[in-house]
């Protein structure tokens, strides 16, 4: 029995989010919360003729701690989203708040779940929810991710675009963290091989890079990428429940605590971060080991790496120094 916790279920990533869940065959049971609007979404799925039992929970009698208890993965894309002119960081000051009082649930009622973290900054909220669940002694370094699988999507889908191929057909390694200039698409590490240089390829891995921006332009105010990132979402959930599944050998990339996952320390002496997002292999119990793709990049991409360092550095600090000081309060 498997049951799926969302965490910001009524919102623009949330409903598609939660409806992508309820469609899986791999899901017995789906618990939506939201401060608004759940049990309106809940009982709107719960009319797919699909597998999974879906209910709705508000923060009212207990929600959070009903929804969460007896989670296998917690998916949180609770948070406000970004409007034109704002950064990622922009948002912290309210989403690490909510990051924090969610992960707190998470770490009483379910402290043994799968957690996907989507909510911005992913670079400061990975962090957050880590500090908290080392506070209340249950983090398992394994089992938190932070969630960059739209990077991975965007990279596939313009790298054909810009090649007229199939974007089904690419696996590229997309490192770093989950704003601007820390995304670092490998394209030099593509599967099948890309040739793009000079322009085209900086044209590329600009877009890549500023992807979010592309869409929180274009909905004019109206809130950031929301089916895309369902989209997203789902694939990386799925695949954390094929590998608890027993399926071997799936990598994704994603953003996690180098130190406690194999091959992580290797890597974190090369980037000095604790933090990174980096192909990952799952299995049953989550982060199996991370590939190092950092030996193999190519001397151009070298040259993209300093400033994802630095702002990852910073975004990584902000989130720990975060949980401290509300500790201290
Ligand atoms: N990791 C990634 O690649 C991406 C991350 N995002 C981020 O995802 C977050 C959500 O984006 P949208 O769904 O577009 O926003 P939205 O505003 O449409 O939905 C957010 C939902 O969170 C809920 N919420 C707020 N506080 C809550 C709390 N304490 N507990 C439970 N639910 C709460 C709201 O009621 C709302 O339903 C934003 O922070 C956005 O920046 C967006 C796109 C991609
Ligand atoms: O750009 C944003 O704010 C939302 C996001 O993370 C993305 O679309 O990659």
């Amino acid at each position: 029995m498997v049951k799926a916790v969302v965490l910001g279920a009524s919102g623009g990533i949330g409903q598609p989010l939660s409806l992508l869940l309820k469609l899986s065959p791999l899901v017995d049971e789906l618990a939506l919360y939201d401060v608004v609007g759940s049990v309106g979404v809940a009982t709107d799925l719960s009319h797919i003729s699909t597998k999974a039992v879906v209910k709705g929970y508000l923060p009212a009698d207990d929600g959070l701690k009903l929804a969460l208890t007896g989670a296998d993965v917690v998916v949180i894309p609770a948070g406000i989203p970004r409007k034109p002119g704002m950064t990622r960081d922009d948002l912290f000051s309210i989403n690490a708040g909510i990051v924090r009082d969610l992960i707190t649930g998470v770490a009483k009622y379910s402290p043994k779940a799968f957690i996907a973290i989507i909510s911005n900054p992913v670079n400061s909220t990975v962090p957050i929810a880590a500090e908290v669940l080392k506070s209340h002694g249950v983090f398992d370094p394994a089992r938190l991710f932070g969630v960059t699988t739209l990077d991975t999507v965007r990279s596939e889908t313009f790298t054909a675009h810009v090649l007229g191929k199939s974007p089904t057909e690419f696996t590229i390694p997309v490192i770093g963290g989950h704003s601007g200039e820390t995304i670092v698409p490998l394209l030099s590490l593509a599967s099948p091989a890309v040739s793009v240089e000079g322009e085209q390829r900086d044209a590329l891995i600009k877009r890549i890079q500023f992807g979010g921006d592309e869409v929180v332009q274009a909905k004019e105010g109206k809130g950031s990428a929301t089916l895309s990132m369902a989209h997203a979402g789902f694939r990386f959930v799925d695949s954390i429940l094929k590998a608890v599944s027993g399926t071997a050998g799936i990598v994704e990339n994603t953003f996690v605590y180098l130190p406690g996952v194999e091959g992580g320390e290797a890597v974190k002496k090369i980037t000095g971060v604790d933090y990174f997002a980096l192909p990952v292999e799952l299995g049953s119990s989550g982060a199996i080991k991370v590939v190092n793709v950092l030996e193999k990049v190519s001397d151009f991409e070298k040259t993209l790496l300093p400033a994802a360092y630095t702002g990852l550095s910073a975004n990584i600090s902000k989130g720990v120094e975060f949980v401290v000081s509300s500790a201290a309060k």
